[in-house]
């Protein structure tokens, strides 16, 4: 792979700000998804590293939470500015070792530094409260401080934004973190601390602890005293496992999990409008959010037309290495994710589900799947209640709201959802009555950092993003000065 700047590309972890080996010396390996092929190795840390990370966020945390919000800012900007002026190389890296086509590599590039020109923002705007007080005694003051450490768990899907979501609010805040990223994905965390590391970020406020033992590193990170807060992002199995062993030192938590999007599609729909929507929210990153539409619910009067308008646009998708230009859909993850998508196919057709197009592994073979349509999928089927992770599109018919409400709720997440309608008076219905944390009207693409991300039920706790974003690094404190 041709890179400008070779050194982008580390093979070493990064604690207290330097490039370290793994204490016995071993390392895992980064598979390229497209070709298999092993492409790098990294260091294999364990419990031993773990600590010597939180160690050095420890260390420098009183120096960093006690510069200015202005101080952080500039670094933090500056840290901005330099991954947008590396954003070939760092996109180039994150094809690599994630799969993801080139030009959506490079909007995510675009999209984890927008973080952190938010959050370099956001943090100058921490303000406290002067609340008047029953007494004419006393003083009555809320200031907001930093938690303190705080530890990152990412996942390989997005390897650059998930980090920068939780880390630049984590430091704009005054903050220190310990990030450990998705053992497929290290590359690209440990150019970002590289980056870091040129802005002047000090040494020891970032940590990247890379592993192929994430249980070993999450014991340590949800375990330690001084571990305050811990965010992470990946399935909801792993996020209620975080979430107990975080209790046993009452840990502020974070959790961004899994989803089961409907995205509903109302008779009144602009037929055109909602195939744009429904192509953007189901086929990026082939299928593998978690804000991915997952069952698309159609009225019965423009289902036929919106299934055979859908397939007709889905069949013309090119599948390729993320590296060939033009290609849409790149491999998924790894081996267990095809078996994954393949299983759920194979269920609904088994059960009765139709395929309007594809229905099958890519004749490119390896991590490669087949972008597909599917109809008559029904509520028995495993593909409407898993989440899918792949580029597939279960087409389920509904008749009136309520139904398609009913349905739409009828699942344990909660995170994102999507409708096309122009009616104004169902509009509000029903955006107020899906029990979801995000919803989106007549839009397939509703990420931002401007924007509060997050969801409800067992999708997760918490906000990323926004100016709520930040809070979630931050602890009230009330101040009573008495004697007035
Ligand atoms: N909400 C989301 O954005 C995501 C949802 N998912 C869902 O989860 C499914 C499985 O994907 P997967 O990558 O396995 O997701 P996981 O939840 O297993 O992985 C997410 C992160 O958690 C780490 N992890 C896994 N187990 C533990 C543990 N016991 N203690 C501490 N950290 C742990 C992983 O490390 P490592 O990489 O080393 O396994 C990774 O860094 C997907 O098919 C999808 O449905 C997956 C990714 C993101
Ligand atoms: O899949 C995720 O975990 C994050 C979704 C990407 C985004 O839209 O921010």
């Amino acid at each position: 792979m041709q890179l400008h700047d070779r050194s982008l590309m580390k093979s070493m972890a990064y604690i207290g700000g330097n490039w370290v080996s793994a204490e016995e010396g071993i390392t895992h390996a980064v598979f390229n998804p497209s070709t298999g092929k092993e492409i790098a190795r990294v260091p294999d840390l364990g419990a031993k590293e773990t600590e010597r990370a939180i160690a050095a966020a420890q260390t420098s945390l009183p120096g960093w939470r006690e510069k200015t919000a202005k101080e952080r800012s500039r670094l933090l900007r500056c840290w901005h500015d330099l991954i947008m002026a590396n954003q070939d190389d760092l996109a180039r890296i994150m094809t690599f070792e994630q799969g993801k086509p080139l030009a959506e590599a490079r909007s995510e590039v675009a999209y984890g530094a927008s973080f952190i020109e938010w959050f370099a923002e956001e943090g100058k705007r921490v303000y406290g409260e002067i609340i008047p007080s029953p007494t004419s005694d006393k003083r009555l003051f809320v200031t907001k401080q930093a938690i303190g450490v705080t530890a990152a768990i990412t996942p390989w899907n997005f390897p650059i934004a998930m980090i920068t979501r939780k880390v630049a609010p984590a430091l704009a805040a005054g903050c220190t973190s310990v990030v450990k990223p998705a053992e497929a994905t290290p590359l690209s965390a440990l150019a970002l601390a590289e980056l870091a590391s040129r802005a002047g970020i000090p040494p020891g406020v970032l940590n990247i602890v890379t592993t192929s033992r994430p249980s070993v590193v999450g014991d340590v990170l949800t375990t330690h005293p001084s571990v305050k807060k811990l965010s992470f992002t990946g399935s909801t199995r792993v996020g209620k496992i975080l979430m107990a062993q975080c209790a046993s030192t009452v840990k502020r938590v974070s959790l961004e999990l899994g989803g089961n999007a409907p995205f509903i599609v109302f008779d009144d729909a602009d037929l055109d409008a909602a195939i744009r929507g429904a192509l953007a929210s189901k086929y990026r990153n082939a299928g593998q959010t978690c804000v991915c539409a997952n069952r698309f619910l159609v009225q019965d009067g423009i289902y036929d037309a919106f299934a055979a308008k859908l397939s007709a646009a889905v069949a013309d998708m090119k599948v390729d290495d993320g590296f060939t230009p033009g290609a849409q859909i790149g491999p998924l993850i790894n081996k267990a994710a095809i078996d994954k998508v393949h299983h759920l196919v194979a269920d609904a057709l088994a059960k009765g589900a139709k395929v309007l197009t594809g229905g099958r592994r890519h004749e490119k073979g390896g991590n490669f799947y087949t972008p597909t349509v599917l109809t008559d999928v029904t509520t028995g089927m495993d593909i409407a209640r898993e989440e899918i992770f792949g580029p597939i599109a279960p087409l389920f018919r509904f008749k009136s709201d309520a139904e398609a409400i009913q349905l739409a709720n009828d699942t344990a997440y909660g995170l994102a959802s999507y409708f096309y309608s122009r009616d104004i008076n169902r509009i509000w219905r029903v955006a107020e009555q899906l029990e979801y944390g995000m919803v989106g009207v007549n839009e397939g693409m509703i990420s931002n950092e401007v924007a509060p991300f997050g969801g409800i039920k067992e999708s997760g706790i918490g906000r990323e993003g926004s100016h709520h974003g930040i809070d979630e690094y931050l602890q009230i404190k009330y101040i009573c000065m008495g004697g007035m």
